[in-house]
């Protein structure tokens, strides 16, 4: 187990491509930290520098206070797990697990040892004696993982490891995961561009564009204290609704409007807003932070419900403003229906402003 530190990490493919760009991060021992962004912000490029799997161009990675920027992969001490498990076909799966411990020297005691015990872990016991053309795609990421877990890493690094499993599988195997990483407690950098992963595994989430860091934050910290417009769009399903609106003030209020939404401010919201000086922000609301009400006074906008999807659970409501798709998540009872008025007002502690021009939270977080 280790902690690791990424200083100013940043590689440049060719002349201009930075496929990172001035990571900075510290990774605590013990913790587990998903690199979450979409495709091509940087997330592998990380991972492999971290690896010592790519060559750095400036910045270092040092694990357990030791720089191990130049140092070579098998020096590192980290195991990594690859989306395209790389298990060895020609192997069993006891041999798969077993053949790094064999390099290592380990004496065959031991090794078998260690084989059965991550074996068990893993829950792939009964599997040892058969070779990889005759497991599932989960059986083979488990042997993948198991594998990875033998060699005892300082850090554990994974690459969508879920990513070539069946929607109901990577569920199963996100918990399983989660609960080897509770049992080991070993430092763990996890890449995934799937946000719901990241939310139900990490302790905390990087966020990723462009090769840069946007936001580090626990699960909660990213959802509810986005740090500006990409990663309020990016976090949650549907995404965040945003709205390009002008500040108006009228009869001693702030109210954010445009064509179709009037949203009279108060308390925390209006302080923001008093010290911004730029006439038009953008506002993030989530869809569960728009509520239908029976009361018209209460709404920032009246509108005819164009679209109803049942989510079981809940049902996800779609109005069309003017072009613009606005969606509303609502519980499943009362059962709403296309082309009903409805009347939507707003959770006025949830919703997030942002520099028209920057695109960063305008408070705190
Ligand atoms: N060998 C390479 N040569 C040139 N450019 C590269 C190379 N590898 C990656 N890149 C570029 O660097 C950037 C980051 O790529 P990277 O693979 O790290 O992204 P990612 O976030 O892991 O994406 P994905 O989720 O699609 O795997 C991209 O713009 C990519 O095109």
């Amino acid at each position: 187990m280790a902690t690791l530190e990424l200083v100013n990490l940043s590689k440049r493919y060719g002349k201009k491509v930075w496929g990172a760009k001035d990571v900075n991060l510290k990774v605590n021992d013990g913790e587990f930290v998903v690199f979450l962004g979409p495709s091509g912000c940087g997330k592998t490029t990380t991972l492999r520098m971290i690896a010592g799997l790519e060559e750095v161009t400036e910045g270092k990675v040092i694990i357990d206070g030791k720089d191990v920027t130049y140092l070579e992969p098998r020096k590192r001490e980290v195991s990594m797990v690859f989306q395209s498990y790389a298990v060895w076909p020609h192997m069993t799966v006891y041999e798969n697990i077993a053949f790094p411990l064999k390099l290592k020297k380990f004496p065959s005691e031991e090794i078998d040892k260690i084989v059965r015990e991550v074996a068990e872990m893993v829950k792939i016991e009964e599997l040892l004696k058969r070779f990889p053309s005759q497991l599932s795609g989960g059986q083979r990421q488990r042997v993948a993982l198991a594998r990875a877990l033998a060699v005892k890493p300082k850090i554990f690094l994974m690459d969508e490891p879920l990513s070539n499993l069946d929607a109901k599988l990577r569920v199963k195997m996100r918990t399983e995961l989660k609960a080897i990483h509770h049992k080991t407690g070993a430092t763990t950098i996890f890449v995934t561009h799937d946000q719901s992963e990241a939310m139900s595994m990490a302790d905390r989430i990087i966020i990723m564009k462009n090769g840069r860091i946007e936001q580090v934050g626990t699960p909660d910290d990213v959802y509810f204290n986005s740090a500006n417009v990409f990663v309020a769009g990016f976090i949650g399903t549907p995404p965040t609704n945003f709205f390009e609106m002008e500040v108006v003030r009228q009869s001693g209020r702030i109210h954010l409007k445009n064509e179709h939404i009037d949203i009279p401010l108060n308390g925390k919201n209006e302080k923001i807003v008093e010290s911004y000086s730029k006439n038009k922000i953008i506002v993030g609301i989530r869809p569960e932070n728009l509520l239908i009400t029976n009361n018209k006074d209460k709404a920032i906008f009246t509108e005819k419900i164009l679209v109803v999807e049942p989510q079981g659970s809940h049902q996800i409501i779609a109005v069309d403003l003017g072009e613009q798709i606005v969606k509303i998540v609502v519980p499943a009872f009362p059962k709403y229906n296309p082309d009903e008025m409805i009347n939507v007002t707003f959770d006025s502690e949830r919703i997030m402003l942002f520099d028209i021009e920057t695109k960063s939270r305008l408070e705190e977080y």
